[in-house]
């Protein structure tokens, strides 16, 4: 168990504050300005493969040994090893956090109630390697004899956003088989996912942790429904389905074969499951070698937040940094904005990532915080982000810090569309942290023969202020390595942060009243009676609903 230390009664914390209060006035324009070597100073690369620049950031030395000095204070330190020691820091579901794990390629012993989990690790990887070699090479046939062409992964949560962002991130390394991922429960996602589908040729994978998920049992229903309305012999599912989960019993009860079973543990959060069992549609989409791969440099980065003095550690950098702004600069939200189009859905991962792991008001003393914790992630690629909603970005009056992440090798070096993708990486970082000085805008117009009038009258819409702090996050190229490496680096940035927020970044129990209410809900749809039981604004519109229907 953590122990609970409220950062705000913290030395450090104090000195921060003191110091945001001398700061107010830093700009991005005079630290530049007054240390050529700040690029040098504040950039950091891990191996060959990621360079982080935070030298964009409204931070200076001082800040940065205030900022280290707060992660000494919380016990960062004792907390990183509690972690890979697979101490029980889950503390609300009395378990471990051992994702990392599921990646230790180095295969030391990881204990879990004095057993090491490593060989039960391994013996799923294997079966893992077995089951994608057989599907990919065609040896794997349906009940029709022909190979399998499609996969569907049927999960939600974690048990679909990892696989589905990183099988997009990967498909430069795409294997035969086309992969599709359905998870809401909407019946629209299932239906127009199996409308193009044959079933003779279609495998499901059933990807639930607990196998209990609303969402994905009614999908993987339908789904089963589907296959045998064709196939109509209930043994030809073992040959089209398969199950990801920690819950054999339920697996046995669905009527999947035991045999196509891929067992991972509790000591494996939802979120950050794709390195397991889960990561099995990843492995179909891209092949176990290049999933090897991605565990390798999860495992990189890994032993790199273990080890490296937190001046040089990427997470601990970037969650320092990140809490600056979120504590001292009152922002509310972070961009998350790749520069790669195979890199679509990486924000929209963490935002699970990030904001079902820190979005907690309750410390680990069951008290309510008085500061704040977990931020909004959100965003989008670049460039499309840029013609969209970069404008409150740049002229908004919200503080947005952003992370800008570019490949500096594209898989797709089409004439010049790379150069042109990376100059406007480059150029969105200058223009946010230096802007366009009133000046600078009066001396263009001058410059295109406008009138005393017109410059008078356009000049205030069209500066810039600048100041808007971004980091740069170059990745040589996005292989299964650097992305293993990357996700990895954002896992353990939200892990800091939470230790420093004082609060159980594993559990989430704030997804469970809506699941509850939707329970109780459900059975009221059933009929056409009026519905009373609950709040005027609620039954009003159930009852409208079933008016509609009737
Ligand atoms: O894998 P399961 O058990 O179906 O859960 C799916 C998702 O539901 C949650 O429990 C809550 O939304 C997530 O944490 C999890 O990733």
């Amino acid at each position: 168990m953590l122990k609970s230390i409220n950062p705000t009664q913290t030395a450090a914390w104090k000195a921060l504050t003191a110091h945001f209060e001398d700061a107010q006035d830093l700009t991005l324009t005079s630290l530049f300005a007054n240390d050529p070597n700040r690029f040098d100073k504040f950039s950091v690369q891990f191996g060959n493969d990621i360079l982080l620049d935070y030298s964009k950031n409204l931070i200076s030395e001082q800040t940065l040994d205030k900022l280290f000095a707060l992660a000494d204070e919380t016990e960062v330190k004792g907390a990183i090893e509690a972690m890979f020691r697979g101490d029980k820091i889950n503390h609300t579901e009395g378990r471990s956090v051992l994702h990392v794990a599921l990646r230790n390629r180095s295969n030391t012993p990881v204990m879990v109630d004095g057993e090491d989990v490593m060989p039960a690790v391994n013996a799923v990887l294997e079966k893992m390697k077995g089951f994608s070699e057989r599907l990919i090479s065609g040896e794997w046939k349906g009940y029709t004899g022909k190979e399998i062409t499609d996969i569907v992964n049927i999960g939600i949560g974690g048990s679909d956003l990892g696989p589905y962002m990183v099988s997009e991130a990967l498909a430069a390394y795409k294997t035969r088989l086309n992969l599709h991922f359905v998870s809401n429960v909407d019946g629209t996602h299932v239906a127009e996912t199996l409308k193009d589908l044959n079933p003779e040729t279609t495998l499901f994978l059933i990807a639930s942790k607990t196998f209990t998920t609303q969402e994905t049992m009614t999908n993987a229903l339908s789904a089963r429904d589907w296959f045998l309305a064709s196939a109509e012999d209930q043994a030809h599912v073992a040959k089209h389905f398969a199950a990801l989960s920690t819950n054999a019993q339920a697996v046995a009860e669905f009527g999947i074969d035991t045999d196509n079973m891929f067992e991972f543990w509790d000591w494996v959060g939802g979120r950050y499951s794709l390195w397991s069992a889960i990561g099995l549609s990843i492995c179909l989409a891209i092949g176990y070698d290049n999933f090897i791969e991605l565990l390798a440099g999860a495992h990189d980065m890994d032993k790199h937040f273990q080890s490296s003095p937190f001046t040089e550690n990427l997470p601990v950098l970037l969650a320092l940094i990140g809490l600056w702004y979120n504590n001292f600069h009152g922002a509310e939200s972070e961009a998350i904005l790749p520069y790669d189009q195979y890199l679509h859905r990486f924000a929209a991962y963490f935002q699970q990532g990030n904001m079902e792991s820190n979005g907690k008001y309750v410390d680990r003393d069951g008290k309510p915080v008085d500061y704040q914790t977990g931020p909004i992630i959100w965003g989008e690629p670049g460039t499309n982000g840029q013609h969209a909603f970069y404008q409150l970005i740049h002229q908004g009056t919200k503080l947005i810090p952003c992370d800008f992440i570019a490949p500096a090798i594209s898989h797709n070096p089409l004439s010049d569309h790379h150069p042109k993708l990376m100059a406007n990486f480059f150029a969105q970082t200058e223009a946010l942290a230096f802007g366009k000085t009133r000046e600078q805008v009066e001396a263009e117009f001058t410059a295109a023969g406008k009138s005393a009038e017109e410059v008078a009258d356009l000049v205030p819409f069209k500066v810039f202020e600048g100041n808007r702090p971004t980091n740069s996050i170059l990745v040589k190229q996005i292989t299964p390595r650097s992305l293993g490496a990357l996700i990895a680096m954002y896992e353990h940035k939200i892990f800091v942060q939470g230790v420093i927020w004082n609060i159980y970044s594993f559990d989430q129990w704030g997804v469970e009243l809506g699941k509850q209410l939707a329970n109780q809900i459900l059975p009221e749809l059933a009929d056409q009676d009026e519905v009373t039981s609950h709040d005027s604004s609620t039954n009003g519109l159930i009852n409208a609903f079933k008016q509609w229907r009737a």
